[in-house]
């Protein structure tokens, strides 16, 4: 099988890409890739780091009010099709699968104008507009929250989840944690802000790091590669304590994610699958600034389920992170209630579910 695969901008829509090509090779080692993506996502780093053969075309998100900067998109997203159409008529895929970010918008819709079968993956509980423009024209749309499935054709709707899901599971391995400076075998908490890593989380990890260098916990905190020397500047001010390790970003998250015991991080759906998947308890500070609020509905459906703590950014702030933190790390009971709710939610076989989905309809 060949297979053309979009999807871009933040990690959350890339790697659950790269999860269902690394199934898809699973499953037959024969099956021929091709990743197109932007050149100023963080998808070109990403994906050659697996690997996987990578094009890029240009294009840019739309604003949500009129303005010049629209027509301009316009006009990329033209060029964007022809150009996708280009690479689709080289490489003659026998299907072609969105993971969502505006770089799926030309690409999937080029496939589709020339009759190639398409998929989009809709990792949130709310859709984008690049998801929702594409609705028309693809064959199907995997989902992973049910309650998204109401803003797509009934008939393209089927239940998947995230294959990234299935790709964090995996032996555990406690030295991982050492490979990090940390001690294996003691509590630990991870602290990230989605692949790109948030400002008012940091805010308040700051004003409470002596505070946390004086636990009996340790803890990892992923600033986002951006954000890494402000955080580090700030944190060297106040001196770094030998339990808290701070990193720009993990490329190893599920052997990391597999060995700590609580997250506390953005609620990006790809996220939300892997620690479903792993049976994580968490405390989700949604971000506000995304389309509709959907990582906030994201975060409630694990609240909903006993699997998550939801505090809005709006409320967050450095008392909260040690309490929240201390109210499910410290409570064995709680914690173990948290996992198993958790663990009930994921959908470890997402990834099979996906290429199941892409077999029915390919050439
Ligand atoms: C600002 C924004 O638009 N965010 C969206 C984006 O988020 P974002 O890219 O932040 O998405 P997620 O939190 O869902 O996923 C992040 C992915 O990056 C990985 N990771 C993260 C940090 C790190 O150091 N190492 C690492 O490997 C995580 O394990 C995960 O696989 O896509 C998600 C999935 O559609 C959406 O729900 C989010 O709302």
């Amino acid at each position: 099988m060949k297979i053309l695969v979009s999807g871009g901008g933040t990690g959350g829509h890339i790697y659950p890409a790269l999860a269902l090509i690394k199934e898809l090779k699973k499953q037959d080692s024969n099956v021929e890739c091709l990743y197109v993506g932007t050149e100023n996502g963080l998808e070109k780093g990403i994906v050659s780091k697996a690997n996987i053969p990578f094009k890029s075309i240009v294009i840019t998100g739309f604003k949500r009010s009129i303005s010049l900067e629209n027509f301009k998109t316009v006009y990329r997203f033209l060029k964007g099709v022809s150009d996708s159409k280009k690479i689709i008529r080289e490489f003659k895929p026998d299907v072609v699968i969105g993971t969502g970010g505006y770089v799926c918008g030309p690409v999937v819709y080029a496939a589709a104008k020339l009759g190639i079968p398409t998929v989009i993956h809709e990792q949130n509980s709310i859709p984008g507009l690049t998801n929702k423009f594409l609705n028309r024209y693809v064959t199907k749309v995997a989902i992973c929250f049910e309650e998204v499935a109401d803003y797509f054709n009934k008939e393209k709707v089927v239940f998947t989840g995230n294959p990234r899901a299935s790709e964090v599971l995996g032996e555990s391995n406690p030295s991982i944690l050492e490979s990090l400076g940390l001690k294996s075998g003691k509590r630990t908490v991870l602290i990230v802000g989605g692949s790109r890593g948030a400002r008012p989380i940091h805010q308040a990890f700051l004003k409470s790091v002596n505070q946390l260098g004086e636990k009996d916990y340790q803890m990892i905190y992923v600033t986002g590669e951006v954000h890494y020397d402000s955080v580090i500047e700030e944190i060297n001010k106040v001196g770094n304590p030998e339990n808290v390790v701070v990193k720009p970003f993990l490329h190893n998250m599920p052997e990391i994610l597999r060995e700590v015991d609580l997250v506390v991080s953005r609620a990006g759906a790809t996220t939300l699958a892997e620690l479903t998947a792993l049976g994580k308890p968490s405390i989700l500070i949604p971000s506000p600034y995304v389309t509709n609020n959907h990582q906030e509905v994201n975060a409630r459906s694990l609240e909903k389920n006993g699997a998550a703590i939801v505090i809005l950014e709006k409320n967050f702030n450095s008392e909260y992170l040690v309490t929240e933190i201390e109210k499910v790390l410290l409570n064995p009971i709680k914690l173990e209630e948290m996992k198993n709710a958790s663990l009930k939610m994921g959908v470890p076989d997402a990834a099979k579910k996906l290429v199941n989905v892409l077999e029915k309809i390919r050439k």
